[in-house]
Protein backbone atom coordinates (compact mmCIF):
# COMPACT_ATOMS: atom_id res chain seq x y z
CA UNK A 1 0.00 0.00 0.00
CA UNK A 2 0.88 3.61 -0.90
CA UNK A 3 2.34 6.25 2.08
CA UNK A 4 -1.27 7.56 2.90
CA UNK A 5 -2.03 11.17 2.94
CA UNK A 6 -2.17 13.77 5.89
CA UNK A 7 -5.62 15.25 6.75
CA UNK A 8 -4.51 16.77 9.45
CA UNK A 9 -6.10 19.76 9.16
CA UNK A 10 -10.02 19.95 8.03
CA UNK A 11 -10.12 22.38 4.74
CA UNK A 12 -13.91 24.34 4.73
CA UNK A 13 -14.06 25.38 1.04
CA UNK A 14 -17.78 24.86 0.86
CA UNK A 15 -20.76 25.99 2.95
CA UNK A 16 -21.65 25.02 6.63
CA UNK A 17 -24.66 22.77 6.88
CA UNK A 18 -26.73 23.14 10.21
CA UNK A 19 -29.23 20.72 12.01
CA UNK A 20 -31.02 21.33 14.57
CA UNK A 21 -32.22 17.40 16.03
CA UNK A 22 -35.07 16.18 16.04
CA UNK A 23 -37.84 15.31 13.49
CA UNK A 24 -40.87 17.96 12.05
CA UNK A 25 -43.29 14.93 11.15
CA UNK A 26 -45.66 13.16 13.46
CA UNK A 27 -44.30 9.87 14.88
CA UNK A 28 -45.52 6.99 12.94
CA UNK A 29 -46.14 9.06 9.73
CA UNK A 30 -45.36 7.13 6.30
CA UNK A 31 -42.65 8.68 3.96
CA UNK A 32 -41.81 7.93 0.58
CA UNK A 33 -38.20 10.09 -1.00
CA UNK A 34 -36.50 9.36 -4.15
CA UNK A 35 -33.15 9.52 -4.30
CA UNK A 36 -30.29 10.32 -7.32
CA UNK A 37 -29.41 8.11 -10.03
CA UNK A 38 -26.10 5.81 -8.85
CA UNK A 39 -22.92 7.61 -9.23
CA UNK A 40 -20.88 4.57 -10.19
CA UNK A 41 -23.53 2.98 -12.58
CA UNK A 42 -23.57 6.94 -13.97
CA UNK A 43 -19.79 7.02 -14.76
CA UNK A 44 -19.99 3.57 -16.57
CA UNK A 45 -23.10 4.73 -18.71
CA UNK A 46 -21.52 7.84 -20.09
CA UNK A 47 -17.70 6.04 -20.76
CA UNK A 48 -20.21 3.43 -22.94
CA UNK A 49 -20.05 6.35 -25.51
CA UNK A 50 -16.42 5.68 -25.66
CA UNK A 51 -16.48 2.35 -26.57
CA UNK A 52 -15.83 1.45 -30.18
CA UNK A 53 -19.24 0.77 -31.74
CA UNK A 54 -21.03 3.20 -29.63
CA UNK A 55 -23.97 4.82 -31.03
CA UNK A 56 -24.22 8.31 -32.32
CA UNK A 57 -26.38 9.28 -29.82
CA UNK A 58 -26.48 7.96 -26.09
CA UNK A 59 -29.36 8.91 -23.73
CA UNK A 60 -28.54 8.14 -20.27
CA UNK A 61 -31.39 8.85 -18.03
CA UNK A 62 -31.47 9.71 -14.38
CA UNK A 63 -27.85 10.05 -14.01
CA UNK A 64 -26.30 11.15 -11.02
CA UNK A 65 -26.07 15.16 -11.04
CA UNK A 66 -23.30 15.39 -8.34
CA UNK A 67 -19.65 17.04 -8.70
CA UNK A 68 -18.34 13.37 -8.94
CA UNK A 69 -20.16 12.67 -12.25
CA UNK A 70 -20.37 16.38 -13.90
CA UNK A 71 -16.45 15.55 -13.34
CA UNK A 72 -16.39 13.63 -16.48
CA UNK A 73 -18.41 15.75 -18.98
CA UNK A 74 -15.67 18.12 -19.54
CA UNK A 75 -12.79 15.33 -20.33
CA UNK A 76 -15.55 13.48 -22.54
CA UNK A 77 -15.89 17.09 -24.69
CA UNK A 78 -11.97 17.04 -24.82
CA UNK A 79 -12.05 14.02 -26.66
CA UNK A 80 -14.75 15.16 -29.07
CA UNK A 81 -17.94 14.12 -27.81
CA UNK A 82 -20.70 16.57 -27.21
CA UNK A 83 -22.44 16.30 -23.43
CA UNK A 84 -26.01 18.21 -23.18
CA UNK A 85 -28.42 18.02 -20.21
CA UNK A 86 -31.85 17.28 -21.40
CA UNK A 87 -34.63 17.09 -18.60
CA UNK A 88 -32.83 14.25 -16.00
CA UNK A 89 -30.62 12.80 -19.07
CA UNK A 90 -27.45 13.54 -20.42
CA UNK A 91 -27.56 13.02 -23.93
CA UNK A 92 -23.79 12.39 -25.47
CA UNK A 93 -23.54 12.93 -28.98
CA UNK A 94 -20.47 11.81 -31.35
CA UNK A 95 -18.33 13.44 -33.30
CA UNK A 96 -18.15 16.99 -32.87
CA UNK A 97 -15.18 19.32 -32.41
CA UNK A 98 -13.26 19.05 -28.94
CA UNK A 99 -13.13 21.03 -26.24
CA UNK A 100 -9.97 21.61 -24.43
CA UNK A 101 -9.53 22.02 -21.11
CA UNK A 102 -7.24 24.18 -19.05
CA UNK A 103 -4.08 22.35 -18.39
CA UNK A 104 -3.62 22.59 -14.40
CA UNK A 105 -0.50 23.81 -12.98
CA UNK A 106 1.63 20.60 -11.59
CA UNK A 107 5.23 21.76 -9.40
CA UNK A 108 7.03 18.72 -11.21
CA UNK A 109 5.97 19.17 -14.56
CA UNK A 110 7.68 22.22 -16.79
CA UNK A 111 6.63 20.70 -20.85
CA UNK A 112 3.38 19.11 -20.79
CA UNK A 113 2.77 16.43 -23.59
CA UNK A 114 1.55 18.76 -26.81
CA UNK A 115 -0.98 17.59 -29.36
CA UNK A 116 -2.85 15.16 -27.48
CA UNK A 117 -6.16 15.88 -25.55
CA UNK A 118 -5.46 17.21 -21.72
CA UNK A 119 -8.83 15.42 -19.25
CA UNK A 120 -9.16 16.73 -16.21
CA UNK A 121 -11.59 14.67 -13.92
CA UNK A 122 -11.42 17.19 -10.99
CA UNK A 123 -11.75 15.00 -7.91
CA UNK A 124 -13.30 12.36 -9.13
CA UNK A 125 -11.38 9.49 -8.90
CA UNK A 126 -13.77 6.86 -10.76
CA UNK A 127 -14.16 9.07 -13.49
CA UNK A 128 -10.23 9.19 -13.99
CA UNK A 129 -9.82 5.46 -13.20
CA UNK A 130 -12.48 4.40 -15.61
CA UNK A 131 -11.38 6.98 -18.46
CA UNK A 132 -7.86 5.73 -18.07
CA UNK A 133 -8.80 2.06 -18.65
CA UNK A 134 -11.09 3.07 -22.05
CA UNK A 135 -7.93 5.02 -23.12
CA UNK A 136 -5.94 1.95 -22.77
CA UNK A 137 -8.75 -0.27 -24.55
CA UNK A 138 -9.04 2.40 -27.62
CA UNK A 139 -5.41 3.02 -27.74
CA UNK A 140 -6.34 7.32 -27.66
CA UNK A 141 -3.26 9.77 -26.92
CA UNK A 142 -4.19 11.42 -23.71
CA UNK A 143 -3.16 12.75 -20.49
CA UNK A 144 -5.37 11.86 -17.41
CA UNK A 145 -5.24 14.91 -14.45
CA UNK A 146 -7.22 15.46 -11.73
CA UNK A 147 -7.25 17.52 -8.75
CA UNK A 148 -4.64 18.19 -5.03
CA UNK A 149 -6.44 15.52 -3.80
CA UNK A 150 -7.27 13.33 -6.71
CA UNK A 151 -3.03 13.73 -7.77
CA UNK A 152 -2.41 11.95 -4.41
CA UNK A 153 -4.83 8.68 -5.07
CA UNK A 154 -3.10 5.78 -5.79
CA UNK A 155 -3.37 5.31 -9.85
CA UNK A 156 -0.96 1.95 -9.88
CA UNK A 157 -3.43 -0.34 -8.89
CA UNK A 158 -4.61 -0.24 -12.67
CA UNK A 159 -1.66 1.15 -14.29
CA UNK A 160 0.38 -1.90 -13.21
CA UNK A 161 -2.36 -4.73 -14.71
CA UNK A 162 -2.87 -2.24 -17.91
CA UNK A 163 0.88 -1.93 -18.72
CA UNK A 164 1.34 -5.92 -18.07
CA UNK A 165 -1.48 -6.23 -20.75
CA UNK A 166 0.61 -4.09 -23.02
CA UNK A 167 -0.81 -0.78 -22.36
CA UNK A 168 1.56 2.44 -23.01
CA UNK A 169 1.11 4.41 -19.72
CA UNK A 170 3.65 7.03 -18.38
CA UNK A 171 3.31 8.79 -15.10
CA UNK A 172 4.13 12.61 -15.74
CA UNK A 173 4.35 13.18 -12.33
CA UNK A 174 4.91 10.72 -8.97
CA UNK A 175 5.08 7.65 -10.01
CA UNK A 176 2.03 5.71 -9.31
CA UNK A 177 -0.09 8.68 -9.51
CA UNK A 178 -1.83 11.45 -11.77
CA UNK A 179 -1.20 12.79 -14.35
CA UNK A 180 -0.60 9.91 -17.11
CA UNK A 181 -0.11 9.84 -20.32
CA UNK A 182 -2.17 7.04 -22.01
CA UNK A 183 -0.34 6.02 -25.64
CA UNK A 184 -1.28 2.90 -26.85
CA UNK A 185 -3.64 -0.13 -26.75
CA UNK A 186 -3.35 -3.28 -24.20
CA UNK A 187 -2.76 -5.47 -26.83
CA UNK A 188 -0.95 -8.84 -25.16
CA UNK A 189 -3.54 -11.24 -23.95
CA UNK A 190 -3.44 -13.04 -21.03
CA UNK A 191 -4.16 -13.27 -17.02
CA UNK A 192 -3.72 -10.32 -14.64
CA UNK A 193 -3.50 -10.43 -11.04
CA UNK A 194 -5.23 -7.32 -9.20
CA UNK A 195 -3.83 -6.95 -5.64
CA UNK A 196 -7.30 -4.50 -4.16
CA UNK A 197 -10.38 -5.29 -4.40
CA UNK A 198 -11.40 -1.85 -6.00
CA UNK A 199 -14.10 -1.84 -8.20
CA UNK A 200 -12.76 1.12 -10.41
CA UNK A 201 -9.08 -0.76 -11.03
CA UNK A 202 -10.93 -4.10 -11.77
CA UNK A 203 -13.67 -2.16 -13.83
CA UNK A 204 -10.54 -0.12 -15.61
CA UNK A 205 -8.95 -3.71 -16.63
CA UNK A 206 -11.99 -5.28 -18.06
CA UNK A 207 -13.37 -2.13 -20.13
CA UNK A 208 -9.81 -1.74 -21.70
CA UNK A 209 -10.01 -5.57 -22.66
CA UNK A 210 -13.31 -5.04 -23.77
CA UNK A 211 -12.74 -2.24 -25.44
CA UNK A 212 -9.91 -3.50 -27.45
CA UNK A 213 -11.12 -6.85 -27.57
CA UNK A 214 -8.70 -8.51 -26.46
CA UNK A 215 -8.74 -11.99 -24.51
CA UNK A 216 -8.07 -11.47 -20.88
CA UNK A 217 -8.71 -12.81 -17.59
CA UNK A 218 -8.78 -10.64 -14.37
CA UNK A 219 -7.78 -12.29 -11.31
CA UNK A 220 -9.46 -9.85 -8.33
CA UNK A 221 -9.12 -10.89 -4.11
CA UNK A 222 -12.55 -9.60 -3.77
CA UNK A 223 -15.78 -9.30 -5.56
CA UNK A 224 -16.25 -5.94 -5.25
CA UNK A 225 -19.19 -3.62 -6.83
CA UNK A 226 -20.06 -5.06 -10.31
CA UNK A 227 -21.63 -2.94 -12.23
CA UNK A 228 -19.22 -2.89 -15.11
CA UNK A 229 -19.48 -6.61 -15.76
CA UNK A 230 -23.31 -6.65 -15.61
CA UNK A 231 -23.33 -3.45 -17.51
CA UNK A 232 -21.38 -5.25 -20.24
CA UNK A 233 -23.47 -8.51 -20.02
CA UNK A 234 -26.22 -6.51 -21.16
CA UNK A 235 -24.83 -5.00 -23.99
CA UNK A 236 -24.40 -8.82 -24.93
CA UNK A 237 -20.66 -9.10 -23.98
CA UNK A 238 -19.62 -12.26 -23.46
CA UNK A 239 -17.86 -12.35 -19.87
CA UNK A 240 -17.80 -15.50 -17.87
CA UNK A 241 -15.56 -16.63 -14.49
CA UNK A 242 -16.06 -17.17 -11.05
CA UNK A 243 -15.87 -14.96 -7.75
CA UNK A 244 -12.44 -14.38 -7.97
CA UNK A 245 -11.97 -14.12 -11.68
CA UNK A 246 -13.69 -12.27 -14.79
CA UNK A 247 -13.11 -13.85 -17.71
CA UNK A 248 -13.24 -11.12 -20.74
CA UNK A 249 -13.95 -13.62 -23.93
CA UNK A 250 -14.56 -13.43 -27.92
CA UNK A 251 -17.55 -11.71 -28.79
CA UNK A 252 -18.77 -8.49 -29.44
CA UNK A 253 -21.67 -6.07 -27.96
CA UNK A 254 -23.74 -3.34 -28.70
CA UNK A 255 -23.94 -0.27 -26.83
CA UNK A 256 -27.61 0.66 -27.02
CA UNK A 257 -29.11 4.16 -27.51
CA UNK A 258 -30.26 4.86 -23.93
CA UNK A 259 -29.32 3.74 -20.65
CA UNK A 260 -31.58 4.04 -17.45
CA UNK A 261 -29.26 4.60 -13.97
CA UNK A 262 -31.01 2.96 -10.99
CA UNK A 263 -31.54 5.20 -8.01
CA UNK A 264 -27.86 5.38 -5.62
CA UNK A 265 -28.14 2.82 -2.80
CA UNK A 266 -25.37 4.18 -0.54
CA UNK A 267 -27.33 7.65 -0.81
CA UNK A 268 -30.82 5.77 0.11
CA UNK A 269 -28.66 5.14 3.28
CA UNK A 270 -28.61 8.64 4.60
CA UNK A 271 -32.84 9.28 4.71
CA UNK A 272 -33.20 5.61 6.42
CA UNK A 273 -30.45 6.09 8.61
CA UNK A 274 -31.84 9.27 9.79
CA UNK A 275 -35.40 7.28 9.88
CA UNK A 276 -33.44 4.66 11.93
CA UNK A 277 -32.01 6.87 14.35
CA UNK A 278 -35.08 8.95 15.27
CA UNK A 279 -36.78 5.61 16.17
CA UNK A 280 -40.05 6.97 16.24
CA UNK A 281 -41.77 4.28 14.37
CA UNK A 282 -43.40 5.12 11.11
CA UNK A 283 -42.50 3.46 7.59
CA UNK A 284 -39.82 5.01 5.41
CA UNK A 285 -40.21 4.36 1.29
CA UNK A 286 -37.49 5.17 -1.36
CA UNK A 287 -37.83 3.20 -4.79
CA UNK A 288 -36.27 2.71 -7.93
CA UNK A 289 -33.29 1.89 -5.36
CA UNK A 290 -30.21 -0.34 -7.22
CA UNK A 291 -30.69 -3.47 -5.77
CA UNK A 292 -27.21 -4.81 -6.81
CA UNK A 293 -26.22 -7.11 -3.70
CA UNK A 294 -22.64 -6.02 -3.98
CA UNK A 295 -24.12 -2.43 -3.08
CA UNK A 296 -26.32 -3.38 0.04
CA UNK A 297 -23.58 -4.34 2.33
CA UNK A 298 -25.16 -0.72 4.47
CA UNK A 299 -28.65 -2.30 5.09
CA UNK A 300 -27.54 -6.09 5.29
CA UNK A 301 -25.34 -5.46 8.30
CA UNK A 302 -28.08 -3.58 10.06
CA UNK A 303 -30.80 -6.06 8.89
CA UNK A 304 -28.73 -8.75 10.76
CA UNK A 305 -28.26 -6.39 13.57
CA UNK A 306 -32.15 -6.49 14.14
CA UNK A 307 -33.28 -3.30 11.87
CA UNK A 308 -36.79 -4.21 9.76
CA UNK A 309 -35.69 -2.97 6.82
CA UNK A 310 -36.60 -4.76 2.84
CA UNK A 311 -36.36 -4.87 -0.56
CA UNK A 312 -39.82 -4.63 -2.27
CA UNK A 313 -41.22 -4.69 -5.83
CA UNK A 314 -37.61 -6.18 -6.88
CA UNK A 315 -37.51 -6.24 -10.68
CA UNK A 316 -34.35 -6.26 -12.84
CA UNK A 317 -33.67 -3.50 -15.38
CA UNK A 318 -32.16 -3.97 -19.61
CA UNK A 319 -28.96 -2.48 -18.09
CA UNK A 320 -28.81 -5.69 -16.49
CA UNK A 321 -29.35 -4.22 -12.41
CA UNK A 322 -32.18 -5.18 -9.88
CA UNK A 323 -33.85 -2.62 -8.59
CA UNK A 324 -36.73 -2.24 -6.08
CA UNK A 325 -38.02 -0.43 -2.95
CA UNK A 326 -36.18 -0.10 0.11
CA UNK A 327 -38.81 -0.55 3.05
CA UNK A 328 -37.76 0.88 6.77
CA UNK A 329 -39.76 0.03 9.29
CA UNK A 330 -39.24 1.90 13.40
CA UNK A 331 -35.96 2.10 14.46
CA UNK A 332 -33.37 0.70 16.57
CA UNK A 333 -34.76 -0.97 19.12
CA UNK A 334 -33.10 -4.00 19.93
CA UNK A 335 -30.37 -3.08 17.58
CA UNK A 336 -26.79 -3.37 20.00
CA UNK A 337 -23.65 -3.38 17.76
CA UNK A 338 -22.76 -4.23 13.79
CA UNK A 339 -20.17 -5.96 12.34
CA UNK A 340 -18.31 -5.86 9.48
CA UNK A 341 -15.45 -8.83 9.67
CA UNK A 342 -15.18 -10.08 5.41
CA UNK A 343 -13.81 -8.13 2.60
CA UNK A 344 -17.16 -8.29 0.43
CA UNK A 345 -19.20 -6.94 3.35
CA UNK A 346 -16.83 -4.01 3.19
CA UNK A 347 -16.64 -3.28 -0.21
CA UNK A 348 -20.66 -3.63 -0.82
CA UNK A 349 -20.40 -0.88 1.96
CA UNK A 350 -17.60 0.90 1.20
CA UNK A 351 -18.87 4.59 0.91
CA UNK A 352 -21.13 4.08 3.99
CA UNK A 353 -18.49 3.04 6.54
CA UNK A 354 -18.52 7.01 8.01
CA UNK A 355 -22.25 6.34 8.16
CA UNK A 356 -22.26 2.97 9.50
CA UNK A 357 -19.89 4.38 12.20
CA UNK A 358 -21.90 7.07 13.22
CA UNK A 359 -25.09 4.62 13.68
CA UNK A 360 -22.70 2.15 15.80
CA UNK A 361 -21.96 5.07 18.15
CA UNK A 362 -25.44 5.55 19.25
CA UNK A 363 -25.55 1.90 19.74
CA UNK A 364 -25.13 0.45 23.54
CA UNK A 365 -22.70 -2.01 22.44
CA UNK A 366 -19.08 -1.86 20.49
CA UNK A 367 -18.94 -2.34 17.02
CA UNK A 368 -16.57 -3.48 14.39
CA UNK A 369 -15.88 -2.46 11.44
CA UNK A 370 -13.21 -4.18 9.58
CA UNK A 371 -11.01 -4.97 6.15
CA UNK A 372 -11.32 -1.39 5.71
CA UNK A 373 -7.66 -0.49 4.71
CA UNK A 374 -8.55 0.85 1.23
CA UNK A 375 -10.38 3.56 3.40
CA UNK A 376 -7.24 5.41 3.96
CA UNK A 377 -6.96 6.08 0.00
CA UNK A 378 -10.15 8.11 -0.52
CA UNK A 379 -10.98 11.75 -1.00
CA UNK A 380 -9.55 11.46 2.64
CA UNK A 381 -8.17 8.84 4.72
CA UNK A 382 -11.20 7.68 5.99
CA UNK A 383 -10.69 5.70 8.88
CA UNK A 384 -8.88 8.81 10.22
CA UNK A 385 -11.52 11.24 9.38
CA UNK A 386 -14.12 9.17 10.17
CA UNK A 387 -13.05 8.98 13.65
CA UNK A 388 -12.36 12.72 14.10
CA UNK A 389 -15.83 13.61 12.75
CA UNK A 390 -17.88 10.84 14.77
CA UNK A 391 -15.62 11.63 18.25
CA UNK A 392 -16.33 15.02 17.68
CA UNK A 393 -19.91 14.26 19.08
CA UNK A 394 -18.42 12.61 22.07
CA UNK A 395 -18.11 8.62 20.78
CA UNK A 396 -15.26 6.49 21.38
CA UNK A 397 -13.57 5.27 18.17
CA UNK A 398 -10.04 3.30 17.83
CA UNK A 399 -8.44 3.35 14.72
CA UNK A 400 -6.72 -0.24 13.71
CA UNK A 401 -5.05 -0.36 10.27
CA UNK A 402 -7.47 -1.89 8.89
CA UNK A 403 -11.08 -1.01 10.28
CA UNK A 404 -12.71 0.98 13.41
CA UNK A 405 -13.70 -0.25 16.45
CA UNK A 406 -16.37 2.56 17.64
CA UNK A 407 -17.09 1.90 21.15
CA UNK A 408 -20.84 1.95 22.43
CA UNK A 409 -22.26 3.79 25.25
CA UNK A 410 -20.94 7.46 24.92
CA UNK A 411 -22.99 10.16 25.83
CA UNK A 412 -23.16 11.96 21.94
CA UNK A 413 -23.97 15.28 22.02
CA UNK A 414 -24.52 18.52 19.26
CA UNK A 415 -21.44 20.82 18.60
CA UNK A 416 -19.19 21.59 15.74
CA UNK A 417 -17.97 19.17 13.86
CA UNK A 418 -15.68 18.55 10.90
CA UNK A 419 -16.49 17.75 7.44
CA UNK A 420 -12.72 17.40 5.93
CA UNK A 421 -14.40 18.50 2.38
CA UNK A 422 -15.47 14.86 2.12
CA UNK A 423 -19.06 14.37 0.95
CA UNK A 424 -19.54 10.90 2.63
CA UNK A 425 -17.83 12.25 6.12
CA UNK A 426 -19.94 15.80 5.96
CA UNK A 427 -23.41 13.53 5.48
CA UNK A 428 -22.88 11.07 8.20
CA UNK A 429 -22.22 13.55 10.37
CA UNK A 430 -25.46 15.98 9.47
CA UNK A 431 -27.48 12.22 9.79
CA UNK A 432 -26.58 12.16 12.83
CA UNK A 433 -26.95 15.31 14.25
CA UNK A 434 -30.17 14.76 13.27
CA UNK A 435 -31.21 12.91 16.09
CA UNK A 436 -29.35 14.81 18.46
CA UNK A 437 -30.81 17.44 21.02
CA UNK A 438 -29.45 20.84 20.32
CA UNK A 439 -27.97 22.51 16.94
CA UNK A 440 -24.67 20.60 15.03
CA UNK A 441 -22.55 22.75 12.31
CA UNK A 442 -20.79 20.80 9.70
CA UNK A 443 -18.01 22.69 9.04
CA UNK A 444 -18.11 22.80 4.86
CA UNK A 445 -20.45 19.98 5.01
CA UNK A 446 -21.79 21.31 1.82
CA UNK A 447 -19.66 19.22 -0.62
CA UNK A 448 -22.53 16.53 -0.12
CA UNK A 449 -22.98 18.06 -3.77
CA UNK A 450 -20.11 15.58 -4.99
CA UNK A 451 -22.51 12.88 -4.78
CA UNK A 452 -26.02 14.05 -3.66
CA UNK A 453 -26.75 17.83 -4.44
CA UNK A 454 -30.32 17.61 -2.98
CA UNK A 455 -29.50 15.98 0.66
CA UNK A 456 -30.38 18.34 2.29
CA UNK A 457 -34.10 18.50 0.44
CA UNK A 458 -34.39 14.85 0.88
CA UNK A 459 -33.81 15.02 4.89
CA UNK A 460 -35.81 18.03 5.20
CA UNK A 461 -38.73 16.05 3.09
CA UNK A 462 -38.17 12.95 5.63
CA UNK A 463 -38.39 15.92 8.70
CA UNK A 464 -34.82 17.03 9.24
CA UNK A 465 -34.11 20.50 10.54
CA UNK A 466 -31.13 21.19 7.71
CA UNK A 467 -30.22 24.38 6.31
CA UNK A 468 -27.16 25.69 4.55
CA UNK A 469 -24.99 28.39 6.56
CA UNK A 470 -22.05 30.46 4.54
CA UNK A 471 -21.89 32.81 7.14
CA UNK A 472 -19.31 31.23 10.41
O1 LIG B 1 -16.35 1.64 -9.03
C1 LIG B 1 -16.87 2.67 -8.55
O2 LIG B 1 -17.62 3.41 -9.19
C2 LIG B 1 -16.55 2.99 -7.15
C3 LIG B 1 -15.82 2.10 -6.40
C4 LIG B 1 -15.39 2.38 -5.04
O3 LIG B 1 -14.04 2.85 -5.07
P1 LIG B 1 -12.79 1.83 -5.14
O4 LIG B 1 -12.79 1.21 -6.49
O5 LIG B 1 -11.58 2.69 -4.96
O6 LIG B 1 -12.99 0.85 -4.05
C5 LIG B 1 -16.25 3.44 -4.38
O7 LIG B 1 -15.66 3.82 -3.17
C6 LIG B 1 -16.44 4.65 -5.27
O8 LIG B 1 -17.34 5.56 -4.68
C7 LIG B 1 -17.04 4.27 -6.61
C1 LIG C 1 -14.82 7.35 -2.78
C2 LIG C 1 -15.78 7.85 -3.54
O1 LIG C 1 -15.67 8.09 -4.89
P1 LIG C 1 -14.33 8.17 -5.77
O2 LIG C 1 -13.43 7.04 -5.32
O3 LIG C 1 -14.77 8.00 -7.17
O4 LIG C 1 -13.74 9.50 -5.50
C3 LIG C 1 -17.10 8.14 -2.94
O5 LIG C 1 -18.02 8.49 -3.70
O6 LIG C 1 -17.27 8.04 -1.73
Amino acid sequence: MPEVQSFAMPMTESADLVVDGGRTTRSGAAHEVVVPGDKSVSHRALLAALLPGAPATLTVRGANAGGAVRALLPAMRALGLGVRAEGDALVVRQPVTPQPQHVRPHPDIDAWPEDVPYLHTEGSSAAARLLIGVLAGTGTHAVVDGDEVLRHRPMDWLVDPLTELGADITYLGEPGRLPVRTAGPVDRPGTVDLRVGSAQARSAVVLAAVAAGLPVTVRHPVRSRDHTERMLAAFGKLLTGTEREVVCGDGGYTVPEAIDIPADPSLAAYPVAAHLLWSDGGVLRIPRVCLNPTRLGFFDVLRAAGADITYEDRRTTAGGEPVGTVVARGGLDGVTSVRVDSPALLHALIDEVPLLAVVAATLPGDSWIGCAEELRFKETDRLATTARMTEAFGATVDVADDGLLVRGGSALGAGLVPGFEDHRIAMAAATLAMALPGRTTVAGGACHRTSFPDFADVQRAVGARICEDSNR
